[in-house]
């Protein structure tokens, strides 16, 4: 992904490059180390409720800073939860939007 990416493209751009690193399966990617750990799934899965926790801890802590850091962690590693599990960017766009 680069700086330029427009800033209301930049989920579906991440999302992407989360799809491209799960079919090509890079070796520098740490992205990739998320799709083939040993422990399976269950890495990204301990991940993404250490970034839940974190990001709690920093709204606790009413540390803006580090909320929007760990939010962010938080949101990467759910959109690898969920391209693991074939679903998309769009399909989250969609339940979403059925509860407007
Ligand atoms: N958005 C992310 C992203 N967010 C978090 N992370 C990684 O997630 C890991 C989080 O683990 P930890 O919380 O243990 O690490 P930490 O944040 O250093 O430590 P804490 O202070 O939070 O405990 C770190 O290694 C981060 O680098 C990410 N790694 C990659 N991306 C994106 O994915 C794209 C592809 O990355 P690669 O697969 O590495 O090519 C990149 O261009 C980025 O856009």
């Amino acid at each position: 992904m680069d700086d330029d990416t427009p800033r209301e493209e930049v989920l579906d751009e991440l999302f992407s490059t989360i799809e491209s690193r799960r079919e090509e399966l890079p070796e520098d990617s740490y992205t990739t180390t998320l799709f083939t750990h040993e422990k399976g799934e269950n890495y990204a899965l301990e991940k993404l409720g250490e970034e839940a926790t974190e990001t709690i801890l920093a709204a606790k802590d009413d540390d803006r800073e580090e909320l929007l850091y760990e939010s962010a962690d938080l949101v990467y590693h759910l959109l690898v939860v969920l391209a693991t599990h074939d679903a998309s960017l769009d399909d989250l766009r969609e339940e979403l939007q059925s509860r407007f």
